[in-house]
């Protein structure tokens, strides 16, 4: 009987099971959204015990749909979202709290006391990050200040933190494996990346106590096995960790230095490979951990883009412009233009380059004759202008002018975007035929471990090319439109007061 690995892809909006085998190619596949909560503006939680949930429902549909055998599946490799926060009760399993998401921008104040205490710099240098509240530490450091009880039990040792492959392992072991691995440590504020520890200053600046913290492991290895009861009579280990922007750069295996990919999902990220150097940014980009495997770490310099097909889900769903995401594609290419339109999707502030907290949305150049199609259009090409505002920083910082850039993701089916893309950067897109590289990245991580694949070089020739996308358009007119956009975003900056 054929053997396969298993990918869970837990992510922003949807938990997805994958199922993989020897060539790399997806066998089985469920997927299920789960509700994102907005208690206030600016604030984005999920509920743990959902997540855990739809993660468990759609590993069975995976299964079932092919008549896979539990028995078949040879390792799981874990990817998620990454920087979501959970705490909970170590001894009953009960999360304190929902988890607070990546997108959430509470912590905004709570990052603001760290740049007045001046640890901005210190904080630079150890994490590879910026002081903002999209990293998990601050959000920690909230739920322990805000929920009754928690400070007193966590100084007691009885909480517990994870992101989101944490707390999915500690389920799916029954509550005995508290890890996590270098990608996911390395979004946290709170972990040095060079000296790879968590690191005492940092956790003292926010209040946590070392004892609520994961221990780190590498990216593909065995880190415990799932107990019968949750995985259907079979225990099956657990050998693969990345977080998700990670887990799809090792997909599509752009492991030389140089090599970049950016995955268009809810947000955007692009990451590129710097090998065993963490190059310091000095152009708005984090430094972070591309993957730690065979007793190595190779860094990647990352550009993350808050919200991307996330503004194609508000066309649809808030202004109700569109029945469904592939639907932008068709209004877009009615018109020839935006007409001068521009939309700043800053609905999270602004990330990469940018880092701005406060930013919000923002649509400019409006006319009388600005139609629905104008506004889809200046829609899709806002994601594509914020990826030209993140390559031009890549390439001051790494010095490595890109020739050609590895596409993934949800939007990245989008072939109007993907050539508008290649347009506004001049440099060629290229899409895998496997576009789910996040959850194959998980599963290679998992294969290495346990033998199923043998070497990184046997995964290099499997990647296979599905799309090029050529850059066509004049260069005057390329730089005209992204004076405009860059025009547009200082209208967006510093927004809210809240
Ligand atoms: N054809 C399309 N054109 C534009 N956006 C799309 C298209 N298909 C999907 N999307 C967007 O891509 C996102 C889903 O991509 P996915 O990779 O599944 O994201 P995630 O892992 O963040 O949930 C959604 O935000 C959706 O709006
Ligand atoms: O769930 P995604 O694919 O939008 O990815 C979210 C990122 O990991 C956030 O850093």
């Amino acid at each position: 009987m054929e053997n396969y690995v298993l990918a869970i892809d837990q992510g922003t909006t949807s938990s997805r099971a994958m199922i993989f085998d020897h060539d790399g190619q997806v066998v089985s596949v469920a997927q299920k959204e789960f509700t994102q909560y907005f208690p206030k503006p600016g604030w984005v939680e999920h509920d743990p015990d959902e997540i855990w949930g739809t993660t468990l429902g759609v590993i069975a549909d995976a299964l079932g749909k092919k008549n896979i055998k539990p028995s078949q599946i040879i390792s799981i490799g874990i990817t998620n979202q990454r920087e979501t926060t959970v705490v909970w009760d170590a001894e009953t399993g009960e999360p304190i709290h929902n988890a607070i998401v990546w997108q959430d921008r509470r912590t905004a104040s709570i990052c603001d006391d760290l740049k007045e205490a001046g640890y901005e710099q210190e904080i630079k240098d150890k994490t590879g990050l910026v002081v903002d509240a999209y990293f998990s530490g601050t959000k920690i450091k909230w739920m322990l200040d805000n929920v009754e009880g928690a400070r007193e039990k966590a100084d007691a040792g009885e909480l517990r933190f994870g992101t989101i492959d944490t707390w999915l392992i500690w389920k799916l072991t029954g509550g005995n494996v508290h890890v996590t691995d270098y990608t996911n440590a390395s979004r946290t504020l709170i972990y040095n990346i060079k000296e790879l520890k968590w690191d005492d200053s940092l956790l003292g600046y926010l209040d946590v106590p070392r004892s609520m913290l994961p221990e780190v492991k590498a990216s593909s290895e065995v880190y415990g096995k799932t107990v019968d009861f949750h995985f259907f009579g079979e225990e099956v280990e657990i050998a693969g960790i990345a977080g998700d922007q990670q887990a799809a750069t090792f997909g599509q295996v752009c492991y030389e230095k140089g090599m970049a990919k950016n995955t268009y999902g809810t947000g955007c990220f692009m990451l590129m490979n710097t090998g065993e150097e963490a190059v310091a940014s000095e152009n708005g980009l984090l430094t972070t951990i591309a993957y730690g495997i065979d007793g190595k770490v190779n860094y990647a310099l990352e550009g993350s883009i808050f919200i991307a097909g996330a503004a194609i889900q508000w066309l649809r769903d808030e202004l109700n412009l569109i029945d469904n995401a592939p639907d932008s594609e068709y209004f877009a290419n009615k018109v020839e233009d935006t007409g001068g339109v521009y939309v700043v999707p800053a609905f999270a502030g602004l990330g990469a380059p940018y880092w701005d907290m406060y930013a919000r949305g923002t649509i400019v150049g409006l006319t009388r004759g600005s139609s629905k199609e104008h506004l889809i259009r200046a829609t899709l090409e806002s994601i594509a202008y914020q990826t030209r505002d993140v390559l031009e920083a890549m390439e001051a910082d790494s010095g490595i002018e890109l020739k050609t850039l590895r596409v993934d993701g949800g939007a990245a089916m989008n072939d109007f975007l993907m050539n508008f893309q290649a347009d506004i950067l001049g440099v060629e897109v290229e899409r895998p035929k496997v576009n789910e590289t996040t959850a194959l990245g998980a599963a290679y991580l998992a294969g290495l471990a346990v033998g199923f694949w043998d070497n990184k070089e046997e995964l290099v020739a499997k990647w296979d090319r599905d799309a090029l996308f050529v850059p066509k358009m004049a260069e005057e007119k390329k730089e005209k439109l992204y004076a405009g956009w860059q025009k547009a975003v200082e209208r967006a900056k510093d927004w809210s007061d809240e």
